[in-house]
């Protein structure tokens, strides 16, 4: 809604006030932790309904997947530019969260975003004050930034979204402390400091805050965020979407009329190259109907990590493998892998492998076909 651009704001409100249902917004790089702390929220005993907005980066769904209890209260953002989609999807999605109803009271006690590891949380955190609809109902309680002790200090170097998660964030989550010595904590703690002089840093170890480190922390301050974004809820060109003009690569000058369509338009451009702002980094899912074998499979992507490892910033799947009733979660922060036998497949659930890998001079032809080769 344009008209609202212009819209004074109100910092006096105080968090939660209102009935306005708080908003959590949950970023940091490819896998820093961010699914595992959502994880852990959601599974914890605390009698609250969260509803729970995941920003999926690939075209297929498996970031939703990966979250416990997806079936209920897990809202997917499909086509993961947030940057582009944030006037769009995430209104929609949260106008409709709004409408729900409990007897008597809104239907979620608070709403969790995810956003992808590329994005830029500023615009996210924007939409909650831009929107007039959402601005009456929601309140942004923070802004939480997970960092990969082992490889944050890379990212730093090389990505602006990286840093701006650090800057922007309330509170940041110094997760894998397992993986650091304690010199390296020590750096990246003076290095993360230096980014953002306020947010408390939490250490944690497979993400395992103390919830109340995390919800209802009412840090989120505007006022911080206007010294060094000034325009933060008054965006120049008044219209929608355009918010990043200063974090995107697109040509704004093309993109002025009708702005929404353009998007709409090269989403699909995006999306081949992974909704990466940087051009260089892009991702590739992959899919395969038919089961896997269990040992060339893990014989490939050993190899493949082994072999390319430094430029797969995360590769994550849920694979079908033949004689095999569970699926197979595997996970890969570049050289790091995971794999896991989780739960069985359901009855009526496809049974089909996927696999999204997102990084950096990856050949997308040679990584389909050793892919498929691993068909049993
Ligand atoms: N060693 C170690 N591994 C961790 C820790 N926390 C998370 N992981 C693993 O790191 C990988 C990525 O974790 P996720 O929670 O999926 O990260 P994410 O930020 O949601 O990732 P994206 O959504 O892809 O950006 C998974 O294999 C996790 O099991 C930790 O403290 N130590």
């Amino acid at each position: 809604m344009t008209d609202t651009l212009d819209a004074p704001v109100s910092t006096a409100a105080p968090q939660g006030s209102g009935g306005k249902i708080p908003v959590t917004v949950l970023t940091g790089y490819l896998g820093a932790g961010k699914t595992t702390l959502l994880n852990r929220i959601l599974t914890e005993d605390h009698g609250k309904r969260y509803a729970v907005i995941v920003n999926e980066f690939g075209e297929i769904g498996i970031d939703n997947d990966l979250v416990v209890g997806a079936d209920e209260d897990v809202f997917e953002m499909n086509n993961g530019c947030v940057c582009c989609t944030v006037r769009g999807d995430l209104i929609r999605v949260v106008a409709g969260l709004m409408k729900r109803q409990r007897p008597g009271k809104p239907a979620f006690d608070a709403i969790i975003v995810e956003t992808t590891g590329l994005a830029d949380p500023g615009p996210v955190a924007q939409t909650f004050f831009v929107d007039e609809d959402v601005k009456a109902k929601t309140q942004l309680d923070s802004v939480t930034t997970l960092v990969d002790a082992k490889h944050v200090m890379a990212r730093l170097d090389d990505s602006k979204e990286a840093r701006e998660q650090v800057a922007f964030a309330d509170r940041i989550i110094l997760n894998k402390v397992d993986l650091a010595t304690p010199e390296e904590m020590e750096a990246v703690e003076a290095r993360l400091r230096a980014l953002n002089p306020l947010a408390p840093i939490v250490r944690a170890e497979r993400s395992n805050v103390p919830l109340d480190q995390v919800l209802g922390l009412g840090a989120f301050d505007l006022d911080r965020i206007l010294e060094v974004k000034p325009d933060f809820v008054n965006p120049p060109h008044g219209a929608e979407g355009h918010v990043h003009d200063e974090h995107c690569g697109h040509d704004h000058h093309h993109h002025d009329h009708d702005h929404d369509h353009d998007h709409h338009d090269h989403d699909h451009s995006h999306g081949a190259r992974g909704h990466a702002h940087q051009d260089d980094i892009k991702g590739i899912s992959l899919s395969l109907d038919r089961p896997l074998d269990g040992a060339k499979f893990t014989a490939w992507l050993d190899r493949l990590l082994g072999e390319q490892g430094q430029n797969i910033l995360r590769a994550k799947g849920i694979i079908d493998l033949k004689g095999e009733d569970r699926r197979l979660v595997f996970q890969a922060v570049h050289m790091i892998l995971e794999g896991d036998l989780q739960r069985e497949w359901g009855e009526n659930e496809r049974r089909w492998s996927r696999a999204v890998f997102i990084g950096r001079d990856l050949d997308e032809a040679e990584l389909k076909a050793g892919f498929e080769a691993c068909a049993a």
